[in-house]
């Protein structure tokens, strides 16, 4: 298996448990080069533009791109990650623009900004390092996008309501999951998927995706992505009644309106597979449930002061601790930190569980791939200062 790199736990943490040390080094030895089924392509360096002057012959380094801006919040268990390769982040950021500008018309040109600010590329890169190919990158980054553009559509920030929520979804989930009906009505289904930006980019994502992925991935997918559904259900529904729900009933809602779609296609995006029976292992579905409701805490943390701006009241975790235990903004916001460092150790303690009582290479390599998931997530949040500002709790 290629290794994607510095383990991301530091030192001291790998060291305290060399399960999950071995977890995220991934697995090694006889048989598993195997488990990568496509080799990794090198992009081709572009040419110079110019020929060198004849004194300046002495070869320069190449330029890197500055790292990347940002502040973890103060507190919070993370784990930092290798900038993300700064040519795949520019290839995949101009494939992933040709595609939802040309292809799918997934945002008309005054969102641009919004488009570029969310830096789709360097999230996918940093969140997918063993990708063998840019092609695989993409297929998380189209989906990506799609993800956001059914969020942001539909539910949210640009013209979204819970008013009528279940039948869009609905409608929505068959780009991904098709209807298969009477001659007289396919033709009316095939073009409500062109009918507008989240159908359309559902759709195209989730063909490229089948191609890379076995069936029984693409049947995982569209599990998560009925699961995402149904939060988001919830979600809209409380918010048509003014519901505060209680904490425990907020990360109920919120580990379906979650990440998890993102992290579970890490062995599509890596050409390997993790086989059906031992992703449904209850421990292993563990593993996943807290990597994805680890990775949604970040979010409602690190979004928490763009949603705080947002009209109406947006339910996140520490708006909900605010309010159902009537305790002040920051007490609340440094509990929700609390909650995400306690879902953390919770995940690393199952991940190095599951390693050590399953050491399958094919399992090793899932968990590590989730973990890195997990801190790419992280550094994406952390460093997307366009999109997110910490409060001023400190
Ligand atoms: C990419 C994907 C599967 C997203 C599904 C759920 C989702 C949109 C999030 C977990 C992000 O939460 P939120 O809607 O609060 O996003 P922002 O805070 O607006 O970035
Ligand atoms: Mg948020």
């Amino acid at each position: 298996m290629p290794d994607s790199g510095p383990s991301p736990l530091p030192p001291s943490a790998s060291e305290a448990n060399p399960a999950l040390a071995r977890v995220l080094r991934g697995p090694s030895g006889l048989g598993t080069a195997s488990l990568s089924l496509v080799r990794r392509d090198e992009l081709p360096v572009p040419p110079d533009p110019e020929p060198p002057e004849a004194e300046s012959l002495t070869p320069e380094p190449p330029e890197q791109p500055p790292p990347a801006e940002g502040r973890p919040i103060p507190g919070l268990y993370f784990h930092p990650v290798p900038e993300p390769d700064p040519v795949r982040v520019e290839e995949v950021g101009h494939r992933i623009k040709r595609w939802a500008v040309d292809e799918v018309e997934a945002y008309p040109p005054e969102w641009e900004d919004q488009f570029d600010g969310f830096s789709t590329s360097r999230y996918m890169v940093a969140c997918h390092p063993d990708a063998p190919t840019v092609e695989h990158v993409m297929v998380a980054a189209r989906l990506m996008v799609a993800e956001n553009a059914v969020d942001d559509c539909y539910c949210e920030d640009h013209g979204g309501s819970p008013v009528g929520l279940g039948g869009r979804l609905l409608l929505a989930h068959t780009a991904l999951d098709p209807l298969h009906t009477t001659k007289e009505y396919t033709p009316d289904w095939v073009e409500s998927l062109q009918s507008d930006a989240p159908r359309r980019a559902y759709r195209s994502a989730m063909e490229y995706f089948v191609q890379l992925a076995t069936p029984s991935q693409a049947d995982r997918f569209r599990h998560d992505m009925a699961r995402l559904h149904l939060g988001y259900l919830a979600e809209a529904a409380w918010a048509e009644t003014s519901y505060v729900p209680q904490v425990w009933e907020y990360l109920a809602m919120r580990q379906f309106n979650n990440f998890r779609p993102c992290p579970t296609i890490t062995d599509t995006v890596g050409g390997y597979e993790l086989p059906a029976d031992l992703h449904a292992q209850p421990a292993m579905q563990r593993v996943i449930a807290l990597a994805g409701n680890a990775t949604t805490i970040v979010n409602d943390l690190y979004s928490y002061t763009k949603e705080l701006a947002s009209p109406g009241k947006h339910l996140n975790l520490p708006v909900v601790i605010a309010e159902r235990e009537d305790v002040s903004e920051k007490e609340a916001y440094l509990k929700a930190i609390e909650v995400h460092n306690e879902l953390m150790h919770e995940f690393e303690a199952a991940a190095a569980e599951l390693a050590a009582s399953f050491p399958d290479p094919r399992v090793l390599r899932f968990l590590k791939g989730v973990a890195v998931w997990v801190d790419g997530n992280h550094y994406w949040h952390m460093t997307n200062t366009y999109r997110y500002s910490l409060p001023d709790f400190w």
